[in-house]
């Protein structure tokens, strides 16, 4: 018996350019990606860096320049048209449902996908349960908040059982509950039907959290491409110091103006990279006099992918924490 294939989405040498008012920008240069069933493959990367052009491309809204795409087995480039039977894609931009009810969205979609109108009724109670959307069901989607707007686009997508669900940064305005309900419908559809999830962030606890591997784009290319510790590894023996200070730093403290060159601030806090002895010695040097005082918190930490992210030449503030 011949083997099941293990990918789900294989991209190679995609090129994708804007020309807009006499300006060129590449949005894709050149991308290679390797998307295996059933796994939770994040792209990470700052604002403008390509995702959203990536995916679109996916998703079979948006024709490549050059290169090839192949879902399950299908030629979304060729045949941009079937992309909407193999995945579900929630997108950053609203929905053309946006005058709907939560509920009749997520019907309507279950139709539009081939379900019967019992069949539609029947996951879109399912799903309103599961993501605790009932008391919003009968409000239309133009009339919520943010984030309940969100939560209910990423319902509509769920219907219709896709083997991929492409999310494009899903979360965003959400608060702790809705994204909780999120990531436990995503593991839920993977256990139990090997759906895989293809997400878009730039969110890097969040990627470290749920993502089985990542593609750190950049300027339009793949930089890295591992799991979330083989990314880390990078930068194995560093650790990052903050430093958040009570009003401004107290740059008479030789040892605190020694840092200042060094320190990325962000308003009243430094943020430090480096090995674990050198931060012991900072630490010893403003927990006592002066320089504690002025100090409001500090944290020590191992790395993050945003450190990672960094060290392979990444711009610093692109990724949020
Ligand atoms: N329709 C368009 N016309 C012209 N340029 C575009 C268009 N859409 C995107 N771009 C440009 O292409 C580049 C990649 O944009 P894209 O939206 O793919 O980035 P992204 O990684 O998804 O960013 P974000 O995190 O902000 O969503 C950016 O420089 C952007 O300005």
């Amino acid at each position: 018996m011949s083997k099941a294939p293990q990918g789900c989405c294989t991209v190679s040498g995609l090129v994708k350019t804007y020309r807009a008012g006499g300006t060129e920008v590449r949005a894709n240069d050149g991308i290679d990606l390797d998307v295996r069933r059933g796994e939770v493959f994040g792209l990470l990367g700052p604002n403008g860096a390509g995702k959203s052009t990536l995916v679109r491309q996916l998703t079979g809204l948006l024709r490549p320049d050059s290169g090839s795409i192949d879902l399950l087995g299908h030629d979304v480039v060729r045949h941009p048209e079937r992309a909407a039977r193999l995945l579900g894609y929630l997108g950053q931009e609203s929905t053309a449902l946006d005058e709907l009810t939560v509920a009749l969205a997520a019907e309507t979609t279950g139709r539009l996908r081939g379900l019967t109108r019992a069949a539609a009724r029947a996951e879109t109670a399912d799903v309103i349960a599961e993501l605790g959307l009932e008391a919003l069901a009968h409000r239309p989607l133009a009339k919520l908040s943010g984030g309940q707007r969100r939560l209910a686009c990423f319902a509509a997508v769920l219907i219709g059982e896709r083997p991929l669900l492409v999310l494009d940064e899903p979360t965003t305005g959400m608060d702790p509950v809705a994204r909780r309900a999120v990531w436990s419908a995503v593991d839920r559809r993977r256990a139990e039907r090997g759906t895989t999830v293809l997400l878009v962030t730039h969110n890097v606890i969040e990627a470290e959290t749920v993502l089985d591997r990542v593609a750190v784009i950049d300027a339009g290319r793949v930089i890295a491409c591992d799991t979330p510790g083989g990314l880390k590894a990078l930068v194995d023996g560093h650790v990052r110091l903050d430093l958040v200070w009570r009003t401004d730093a107290p740059l008479t403290v030789p040892a605190v103006a020694a840092l200042a060159e060094r320190a990325e601030r962000t308003g009243r806090r430094w943020t430090l990279r480096t090995t674990p002895d050198e931060a012991r010695e900072l630490v010893a040097a403003v927990t006592t006099g002066p320089a504690f005082a002025a100090l409001d918190d500090f944290t020590l930490a191992t790395p993050t992918l945003e450190d990672a992210y960094l060290r392979l030449g990444g711009r610093t503030g692109g990724l949020a924490r």
